[in-house]
């Protein structure tokens, strides 16, 4: 492969959606509430179809959403995890999630976004997405940054984290920043904070 097509592979993208959360502060599926006209959930299949090359939904409700994903969105089937009987709850949390879609990305970089950022902005990702090959090799991800906790449901994470990941789930852990802090991550710039706003009740 040459240096030239090298690059290109590289700033491929694939973005992961988190559409299996419970809405229990909401009240109401956050997936379906109206923004700019469409449920938020096709709102940021939208969005992320735009800047990345595949689109996964990942999500053990897909029947919920069936009718609304864009074209280049497909489902991935949020499943138990191993030796799980049944009883247990259906979820198990954003991390979780996200492992079991990262498995089926091909691409250096992913871009993970949660179904719930009404105030996404599509250039910001892209401004984003175009500078991940000055990324320095050793980062695992390129997140945001507020109040010495990582933004961790809007940025893009490296492919090769799942072993890592996997690990960390096997331990027991579900917490984004407990399993980020023992790992290098690169800052994002974030020009307009309200872009990372997710809401969980309407007052
Ligand atoms: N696939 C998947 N996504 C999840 C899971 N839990 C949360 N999410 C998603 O992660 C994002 C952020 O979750 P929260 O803001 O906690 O939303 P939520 O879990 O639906 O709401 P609460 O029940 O009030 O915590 C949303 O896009 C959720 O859909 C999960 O277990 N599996
Ligand atoms: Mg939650």
């Amino acid at each position: 492969m040459n240096q030239q097509t090298e690059k290109i592979q590289q700033c491929k993208l694939t973005a992961i959606v988190l559409a299996g959360g419970k809405s229990t502060r909401m009240g109401t599926d956050k997936a379906l509430i109206p923004i700019q006209g469409v449920p938020m959930l096709q709102f940021i299949c939208r969005i992320a179809e735009a800047c990345a090359e595949k689109v996964y939904v990942v999500t053990p409700w897909q029947e919920r959403y069936q009718h609304l994903l864009p074209p280049k969105s497909q489902f991935i089937q949020e499943v138990p995890l191993p030796g799980e009987t049944g009883n247990e709850p259906r979820t198990h949390g954003p991390l979780v999630g996200f492992a079991q879609a990262l498995v089926y990305v091909e691409t250096e970089w992913v871009l993970l976004l949660a179904c719930d950022l009404p105030n996404l902005q599509l250039e910001v990702l892209q401004e984003w997405a175009v500078e991940l090959d000055r990324v320095p090799q050793e980062a695992i991800a390129a997140l945001v940054q507020k109040d010495n906790r990582w933004e961790p449901l809007c940025g893009f994470y490296r492919r090769r984290c799942l072993p890592e990941l996997n690990k960390y789930i096997d331990r027991g852990g579900r917490s984004f920043q407990e399993w980020l802090r023992q790992y290098p991550v690169q800052v994002l710039p974030l020009p307009d904070p309200k872009m990372l706003f997710n809401f969980n009740s309407y007052q």
